[in-house]
């Protein structure tokens, strides 16, 4: 499947720890203002893939990733990638909510100010409520911005994790099984956050809940054993999949 446009493309890509080989030769395009899931049991590499897109990988001294990602085209792998900039470009939120132990202000005015994204005091202020807004935390926790982030909830935890990522303005968003930590009514208003959220962002979800994937996205890809099996429109992979393992997978035979 690919696109006019695609905001990220990978071609090829293949990630090894050590000798190991978690991600075989993926070649997929990330469309924009579009959620995209990544499903297929544990272990067929929707991680590693996901963090090749940031170079996250980067931070595991084991792992070589092969082949070519590009963001609008660029090679992010190129030797004049900022790293810095291409992960402010490119955000993530992960699996077990990480707020800094710090002010749920300085959560979120962290990244704007090192970006160099606010000039007084008064435009990093903006875009601390701004961003609280988007992630729907504004009205939770507007009478405490002081209060330690590690304070709140897992599930406001996580919307802070997405206003963090959204204060810098990112193009993408990576999320890694963002709700797994969380109880259903949290994860109901994760689910929510990325339906309002989709238009302004390319998003990517791996999950690992087949009916989240049907819920929240519109391009599912499916993995299995480090291939991208199958890639289409999200109605496609859950009513009429192409490949048998597919459909394994979706029926509940394996995973
Ligand atoms: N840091 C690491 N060092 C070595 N091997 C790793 C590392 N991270 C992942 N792997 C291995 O790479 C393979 C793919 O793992 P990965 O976490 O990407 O899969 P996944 O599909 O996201 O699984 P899960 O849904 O369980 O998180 C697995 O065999 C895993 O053991």
């Amino acid at each position: 499947m690919t696109f006019a446009q695609p905001k990220m493309t990978a071609r090829d890509v293949s990630v090894f720890y050590g000798p190991k080989q978690a991600v075989k030769s993926v070649t997929i395009d990330v469309p924009t203002d579009e959620v995209t899931a990544f499903i297929g049991p544990s272990g067929c590499g929707k991680s590693t893939f996901l963090r090749t897109l940031n170079r996250m990988n980067d931070t595991i001294p084991a792992a070589r990733v092969e082949g070519q990602i590009a963001l609008d085209g660029e090679d992010i792998y190129s030797a004049g990638m900022d790293v810095v900039q291409l992960r402010a470009r490119v955000g993530m939120v992960f699996q077990k909510p990480n707020p800094f132990p710090k002010s749920i202000f300085e959560n979120v005015a962290y990244g704007p100010r090192i970006h160099g994204l606010a000039r007084h005091k008064s435009d990093l202020e903006a875009i601390v409520q701004r961003s609280l807004k988007r992630a729907g935390l504004w009205d939770e926790v507007k009478d405490r911005l002081s209060d330690s982030g590690t304070a709140l909830s897992g599930g406001q935890q996580q919307r802070l994790c997405i206003a963090r990522a959204i204060a810098v303005d990112p193009e993408v968003i990576l999320m890694d099984e963002p709700c797994s930590a969380l109880d259903p009514i949290a994860t109901a208003r994760i689910e929510e956050l990325i339906a309002e959220l989709r238009g302004n962002y390319a998003i990517v979800i791996v999950t690992h809940n087949m009916q989240q994937a049907a819920r929240v996205s519109q391009r599912t890809a499916f993995f299995h054993l480090g291939q991208l099996v199958e890639y289409d429109a999200t109605d496609t992979i859950f009513t009429a999949p192409k490949e048998a393992r597919t459909k394994d997978y979706i029926t509940g035979r394996y995973g």
